[in-house]
This record gives structure tokens, sequence and C-alpha cells, in this order.
């Protein structure tokens, strides 16, 4: 679904230079992929990537599968030739995204905020589709309710609805369990991998805590960082598990 080869990003600050290299990163339909490592070592930079708001520096591959017809949308061509239109129909089209703290918007009821997006990318949310996702995710009964009265753990689980509500094919998990305990982060773990198998979503997971991804996911990538000098720091991405789990 999302097949990176061969890609190059550098950050520079002052004087130096973060450089990541991505050899090869892949996600396949129904497939959660986890993105572990330590702070700095390029897992938000390589996410960005992915969600087509950071251009890579150089790049030899970057295919997104558009549907189920086989159609592959060539983004390394995109980038080179500045097509801010094709990028944006591809990030409203495609992405569902679950950010760290829920994001919701304080001031719309928990229906609101899922609608939002599909609003927003005017994608009308199918009926009834809003209240089946909220009852698997055990926030039914939170749906006409104001974010500030649900507790983390149903706000990060109505971040999911939200991501999910509009159908995209890939969803974006930045550290999405980072604000709730153990336990409530095992099942939001497990109610993302259910549904992205149940409909087909590709998710990718950012996180530090490796003792909670690994038995979930079939792939993981890490990074391997190193100072290549005082001005340059390069971090390689690589896979780390590509196992059933
Ligand atoms: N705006 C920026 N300009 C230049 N360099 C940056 C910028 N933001 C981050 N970096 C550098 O890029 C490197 C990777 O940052 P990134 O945020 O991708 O790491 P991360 O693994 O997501 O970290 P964390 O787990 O702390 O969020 C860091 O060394 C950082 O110093």
């Amino acid at each position: 679904m999302v097949r990176l080869e061969d890609i190059v990003k550098r950050r520079s600050q002052s004087e130096s230079v973060f450089e990541l290299q991505v050899p090869s990163f892949a996600v396949h339909p129904g497939q959660m992929v986890a993105v572990i490592g330590e702070s700095g070592c390029g897992k938000s930079t390589l996410l960005d990537m992915i969600a087509l708001v950071m251009e890579p520096t150089e790049v030899a591959r970057f295919e997104i599968s558009t549907g189920n017809t086989g159609g592959v949308c060539d983004v390394a061509a995109l980038w080179a030739r500045g097509d801010e239109g094709a990028l944006s129909a591809l990030r409203r089209d495609f992405f569902g995204y679950v950010l760290q703290t829920g994001g919701l918007l304080p001031f719309l009821s928990v229906r609101q905020n899922i609608c939002l997006p599909g609003r927003i990318k005017g994608h009308p949310i199918l009926p009834g589709r809003v209240g089946t996702l909220a009852k698997r995710l055990g926030v039914a009964g939170c749906l006409d309710r104001m974010p500030e009265s649900l507790s983390i753990g149903q706000r990060q689980r109505v971040a999911i609805v939200r991501a999910l509500a509009h159908q995209p094919r890939l969803v974006l998990a930045d550290e999405p369990t980072a604000a709730v305990d153990k336990a409530r982060a095992r099942a939001i773990m497990d109610d993302m991998q259910r549904l992205a198998e149940d409909e087909s979503v590709a998710v990718v997971v950012v996180t530090h805590d490796v003792d909670l991804i690994m038995d979930r996911v079939e792939v993981a990538y890490t990074f391997d960082t190193i100072e290549v000098s005082e001005q340059l720091t390069r971090s390689t991405c690589r896979l780390v598990k590509e196992h059933s789990p």
C-alpha cells in the first residue's frame, strides 16, 4: 500500500545536521506496523514523510497504492514536479490520524469531533458508521457529551473512531497511548489492530513502548543512530520484526 525505497531526509539546525536514511519501508492493507526507537532517532520525521507533509531530500521510490484496482501513485514524481494539488488530494483522501493526546476540539461534542474531518474533506460518513465504530470501541455512550467530560482513555478511543470514520486507507498513529496507563494502552492497541484487520486499513504506529507493541504487530522498524561527526548524526531505519504475531 505504501512503499519507500532509498529515501534520505536531511534536517539542519544551526551547525548540526540530522540525516535519516530509509533503505526500505512498506505497509500493506490490514497490517499494523510499528515504528519504535529512542527519542530523536527520526520516528516523527519518517511519519511526516509518509503523511506527505515533509518532502524527502532524496528519493529513489515512494509509491502509494490508491485503490483496490492496483492503481499506484508515484509520490516521488509528485514531489519532484511540485504537484501540490495531487499531494493535497492524497492527504485528504488516503490518511486518518490519531495524535498523542486525542486532539479533540473542546467546543464540539464528541460526535461533532468525529464527523469534522469528513466534513472538512467533503466525504460524507456512511449512515450508522459512527455509531458502529463507537460501539466497537466502547464509547457509544459518549457521543453526545463534550470531550472535557471524558477520561483520557475514552478520548483516545474517540480519536480512533474519528480517524477511521471517513474510511481512510492508512491510519498514522503517533504515540496513541502515551497518555494512558498500561492496561488501557494494551486495550487501545488491541482495538486498533482488530479494526485494521477487519477494515483492511493499514496502520503505522509510532511508539516508545516496545513491550506494548512487539507482540501485537507482524512488522516493526527501528533506527540505528550514529554520530558521524560533531556536525552530522545519521539514523538508519531497519526492519526488526517480520513474522506473524
Ligand atoms: N524542525 C527541525 N529542524 C531541524 N532538525 C529537526 C527539527 N525537528 C527535529 N529535528 C531533528 O531531527 C531528529 C529527529 O527528530 P524526530 O522528531 O523525527 O525524532 P523522534 O524519534 O520522533 O523523537 P521523539 O521520540 O522525541 O518525538 C532530531 O535529532 C531532531 O533534533
